[in-house]
């Protein structure tokens, strides 16, 4: 070892021959500079992590280790993609509860469903859903779905809640039938009498780095650009015009699965939000919807001045609605509140309605009983190249089988709808108590395959199902559905269940008998494997066919 008298580096004790090297003690230095800096954080972080897992009131309930620990564990989940299968295969190893956050608990009980999704006020939405507001004025601004309070979003709802129940809806049904008309001659031109391949999903290429345009032979994004044009319609009696144009002609469709997939990301660690969109500095969210958004203002200042040439008094919108609410509530609705039930309309409401509709279409198609069934039942009733009427389609046994059967197996939203437990706690059914302060939830695909309530057969796309059966009476039918009305929770449940949920079963009660009456439909491929990807949307793209004029 060197004399630290050798040593250039430092004032040495005088006369004092020291057996020891300043680089050595420099180097400790730096070493304890670092572990103060890295390693004593670390540690302090990983106590702090192993006492609140030690300490948590969920610790008692099963789930992958890491989720316990830390919401980075769902993030990652949500990040691949496949969100809902990765949820069913954990409820298979672990039963109805798993614990998927340190705070979160995941749950299978159907029969729990209208007390955790009620209308009391008392559970109130977690913070998942805070990320899906906007600045205005440099203010946070929550509409009716990212809206927690419940006292707020009941003020928000008031105004406009009877505009979206069953017999306004019904008086939309002329702009519907428009719509339909037009979507009828588009199809015949485009593919029939060309004898082309039609895309009831997105387009091939459609999102990812490829150019925004449409490919040779795939050119129409049947279910989606119809349920954007009907929202169109009847938002504010325009159409966006991508049935004319046949794709995403102004990116807002690309930009609209951004700022839900935001939703869906953001959401399992909502501080994230305060970093990236609401960042006061450099704002990193996703892009806005900004055509959209324009049109919106453009329509609405129109309508204002009187100046919308296109609306016809007679046909009522969600605009007008909306304007005459302004002075029906002057006290909660603006002009601003105005764009925002507007927009919300269509985020919320054109793509769970495209991927209903091809998600009905793919699943039908692929089973050729089932599809024959149903297209003789529609045939028996309606003819070819005429908007199916909504009461008449409403009254079809096998077609209600059908449609129940596709939001069973394909919930729109197949994601955890977070609730905060309130105080008193929430019982389950094991009889174990999961406090006030915690969240719980359940996912519509998940309890909608829940064997108990379904049968063996939950994981099997079978709409029979639904029908009354061999033997049993009316009573005992009533009774199979009510309890099975219990685990369908696709459109939510008690006050925060969808307010659109009457426009887009509309949409799918006409557009389904009348494709069905007016063509021969039939996959180019009877086994093609849709891509899909699994959030808080369950999107899917695919689904080419080839339509023929029908044939009987
Ligand atoms: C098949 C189509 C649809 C499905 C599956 C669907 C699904 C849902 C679900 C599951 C929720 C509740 C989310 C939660 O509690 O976490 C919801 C809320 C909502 N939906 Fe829909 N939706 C559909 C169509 C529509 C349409 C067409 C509109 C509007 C025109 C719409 C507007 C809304 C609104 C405003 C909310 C928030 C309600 C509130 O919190 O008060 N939805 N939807």
């Amino acid at each position: 070892m060197a004399s630290a008298s050798s040593s250039a580096s430092g004032p040495v004790p005088t006369g004092a021959t020291l057996d020891w090297d300043w680089n050595t003690v420099l180097t400790a230095a730096q070493s304890s500079k670092l572990t103060l800096l890295v390693v004593a954080p670390s540690i302090a972080c990983f106590l702090w992590f192993f006492v609140a897992y030690q300490t948590s009131p969920l610790k008692k309930y099963p789930g992958p280790f890491l989720a316990g620990w830390t919401n980075l564990w769902r993030l990652s989940k949500v990040y691949g993609a496949e969100y809902a299968q990765t949820m069913k295969k954990l409820h298979e190893k672990y039963g109805p509860i798993v614990r998927i956050g340190p705070n979160l608990l995941d749950l299978d009980f159907p029969e729990l469903s209208r007390t955790i999704y009620n209308t009391d006020g008392k559970w109130v939405k977690s913070d998942f859903y805070k990320n899906s507001s906007s600045i205005i004025d440099g203010k946070i601004t929550y509409h009716m779905f990212s809206e927690t309070n419940n006292v707020e979003h009941a003020r928000l709802k008031r105004p406009v809640v009877r505009h979206y129940s069953v017999p306004a809806v019904l008086a939309m049904e002329a702009h519907m039938d428009k719509v339909v008309a037009d979507l009828l001659q588009h199809l015949k031109k485009r593919f029939v009498e060309p004898r082309k391949v039609c895309n009831f999903g997105d387009w091939l290429g459609y999102c990812e780095s490829g150019p925004r345009h449409h490919l040779p032979g795939y050119e129409h994004t049947l279910t989606r650009s119809d349920a954007w044009d009907f929202l169109g319609i009847v938002t504010f009696s325009t159409k966006f015009g991508y049935m004319e144009k046949g794709y995403d002609f102004d990116g807002t469709l690309a930009v609209a699965d951004q700022s839900i997939d935001y939703l869906a990301l953001c959401g399992q660690m909502p501080w994230t939000d305060y970093i990236l969109d609401k960042n006061p500095i450099y704002p990193l969210g996703p892009p806005n919807i900004s055509n959209v958004t324009n049109i919106a203002i453009q329509k609405m200042t129109a309508r204002l001045k009187g100046e919308d040439k296109v609306f016809n008094p007679e046909k009522p919108d969600f605009l007008q609605y909306f304007i005459e609410s302004k002075s029906t509530h002057p006290e909660i609705v603006d002009e601003g509140k105005i764009i925002g039930y507007l927009l919300l309309n269509l985020i919320a409401g054109a793509d769970t309605t495209a991927i209903t509709l091809r998600a009905l279409f793919y699943y039908t198609l692929k089973d050729q009983r089932v599809w024959k069934k149903l297209e003789s039942e529609v045939r028996s009733v309606f003819r070819a190249f005429e908007p199916a009427a909504h009461s008449k389609a409403r009254a079809l046994p096998y077609l209600d089988a059908v449609v129940n059967e596709t939001l069973r197996y394909h919930p729109a939203v197949s994601m955890i709808m977070e609730r905060i437990v309130p105080e008193g706690g929430l019982v389950l059914p094991d009889g174990s108590v999961v406090p006030g302060g915690q969240m719980v939830g359940m996912n519509p695909y998940i309890v909608g395959r829940n064997k108990k309530v379904f049968g063996e057969n939950a994981d099997d796309f079978y709409p029979d199902r639904w029908l009354q059966r061999d033997g049993e009476n009316d009573e005992q039918y009533k009774e199979r559905m009510q309890l099975w009305n219990q685990a369908m929770l696709q459109f939510g449940g008690g006050s925060r269940i969808c307010l659109g949920r009457n426009l887009s079963m509309m949409e799918v009660y006409k557009l389904v008998p009348t494709l069905l009456s007016t063509f021969d439909i039939e996959l180019e491929d009877p086994n093609e494997i849709w891509w899909y990807s699994s959030r808080w949307f369950y999107r899917t793209k695919g689904v080419n066919c080839r339509l023929r004029p029908r044939s009987d």
